[in-house]
């Protein structure tokens, strides 16, 4: 590969000087310029694999040059330096496009890491096309979103847009539409796909825990503290750290996320110095998470920070027509011998029937029915009636969020319905199971295995 290119925009002589030295020590050849004017030439006649730009220029400011860029050059990456402290100018130069953002004074160290990051780019937005038109149809490996449907194909091109920059991400979305996959996604078609995807669901974590396990501890800090510890941040360093149901963090474990989010430091627990971090973060819940700061149980701050770009998953139900493609690629993968043609295949009524199905556990209750329909099923066609879809269907929304005890699991909410019709059609057959199976139009076989799961004796 040629050597790389980089443009510095700075007005300020000590700090273009400091960065193309820096630069110049990691073998990258440097263009200066110190005002917008120039630099906006500078964009349009040579060709770069980064930028860097201060945030105030003589003639305009480091935003107006990554909007430029953004339209004239959207393959160069920019990152922009940033006065201390002054998170609404990162915030707003990652709105606009930008890769990534250095506070001043520079550090040395993080900024290496950034240009790294960014000149790994070059050559990973062709394969990530190539692979995005893969994925509309079967090839998928699991580790990508698939779907045909023009929804699903914005999101795909949206996550190769996101993954080449640095910006927090939010994602939202019922549960099961494929929150983490999407996550996945973005880390992989990025620069840090070489270094570790760290995931951990922030509601599975014991609250006194929270602190310990996202920053790491030292050795005596608390009981059972036997010796130091890493975080999950450092863990995750150099790659991303997905914070799955990012509401369930207690507040004073939000204000130490901030700060890491903010000064790219943190401090394990028990320790005096802080470490600095790097590491993107991507969150998600299922919650609406501005209620959640109207309540009072998510900072504001913290919500504006992480919520710099937000990625909305579609429930299944507003993409239906991807629901054959889906069931056709989990059945395959359900086959004994994925070498050859599935075993299993839906009839016309079956595919059907699940096509108008409100799914209100998304993809991943699609995935539970037809798992739940192979094992059942005694041909390979599968019918409707192997597929047990509840006779009514739960509520399209997601559980209400403010009360804890009107929030069901899927999976217990279901299995109520369906233990409710199976005591139904025992009863009224006196308990002969033969006849109950029959008038539930399903085979002896079956009935036992749901009773058995459901306990009932
Ligand atoms: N578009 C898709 N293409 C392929 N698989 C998908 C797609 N959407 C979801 N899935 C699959 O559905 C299942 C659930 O996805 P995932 O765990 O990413 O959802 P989630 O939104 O994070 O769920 P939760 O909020 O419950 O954690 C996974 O097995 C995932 O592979």
């Amino acid at each position: 590969m040629t050597k790389a290119r980089a443009l510095v925009v700075d007005d300020e002589r000590d700090i273009l000087d400091l960065l193309s030295m820096t630069l110049g020590r990691m073998d990258i050849q440097v263009s200066t310029a110190d005002n917008l004017t120039k630099a906006k030439q500078l964009v349009e006649t040579d060709r770069f694999d980064l930028c860097l730009t201060d945030m105030s220029l003589p003639d305009g400011n480091g935003v107006d040059l990554i909007r430029f860029i953004a339209a004239q050059r959207p393959q160069l990456p920019v990152a922009m330096i940033t006065a201390h402290g002054n998170m609404e100018s990162a915030v707003a130069a990652m709105k606009a496009g930008a890769f990534d953002f250095v506070a001043k004074p520079v550090d040395l160290k993080q900024l290496r890491l950034i240009v790294e990051a960014a000149l790994r780019l070059r050559g990973i937005a062709q394969a990530a096309a190539d692979d995005d038109l893969a994925s509309a149809h079967l090839t998928g490996t699991g580790t990508t979103l698939i779907g045909a449907s023009t929804i699903m194909q914005q999101i795909r091109r949206l996550i190769l847009k996101l993954a080449r920059n640095q910006a927090p991400v939010f994602i939202t979305g019922e549960s099961g539409t494929g929150k983490e996959l999407a996550a996945r996604m973005i880390h992989a078609q990025g620069p840090r796909s070489a270094f570790p995807f760290v995931a951990v669901n922030c509601g599975a974590i014991p609250q006194d825990l929270v602190e310990s396990e996202l920053f790491g501890h030292k050795k005596g800090s608390f009981t059972g503290a036997v010796s130091d510890k890493d975080g999950l941040f450092q863990a995750a360093c150099g790659g991303t750290l997905f914070l799955d149901e990012v509401a369930e963090l207690p507040l004073a474990t939000q204000v130490k996320l901030l700060r890491a989010i903010q000064e790219k430091t943190v401090r394990p627990v028990g320790a005096q110095q802080e470490t600095s971090v790097n590491v993107r973060i991507i969150s998600a819940s299922h919650r609406d998470l501005a209620l959640a700061v109207d309540k009072g149980t998510f900072r504001q701050d913290l919500f504006y920070r992480i919520n710099v770009i937000e990625l909305r998953m579609p429930a299944l139900r507003e993409h239906p027509e991807d629901i054959p493609l889906f069931a056709e690629r989990i059945l395959a993968r359900l086959a004994p011998d994925p070498d050859h043609v599935p075993q299993w295949r839906l009839t016309t009524a079956a595919r059907q029937a699940l096509m108008d199905y409100d799914f209100p556990g998304n993809v991943r209750e699609l995935e539970n029915i037809l798992e739940r329909a192979t094992a059942l099923c005694e041909e390979t066609a599968i019918g409707v009636e192997d597929l047990y879809l509840p006779v009514t269907a739960p509520p399209a929304t997601s559980p209400p969020d403010d009360d804890p005890q009107e929030t069901v699991p899927l999976e217990d909410y279901l299995g109520e319905i369906e233990r409710k019709v199976i005591l139904d059609a025992l009863e009224k057959t006196h308990w002969n199971r033969t006849a109950a199976a029959k008038q539930l139009g399903m085979t002896l076989r079956s009935l036992r295995y749901r009773l058995a799961k459901l306990g009932i004796e």
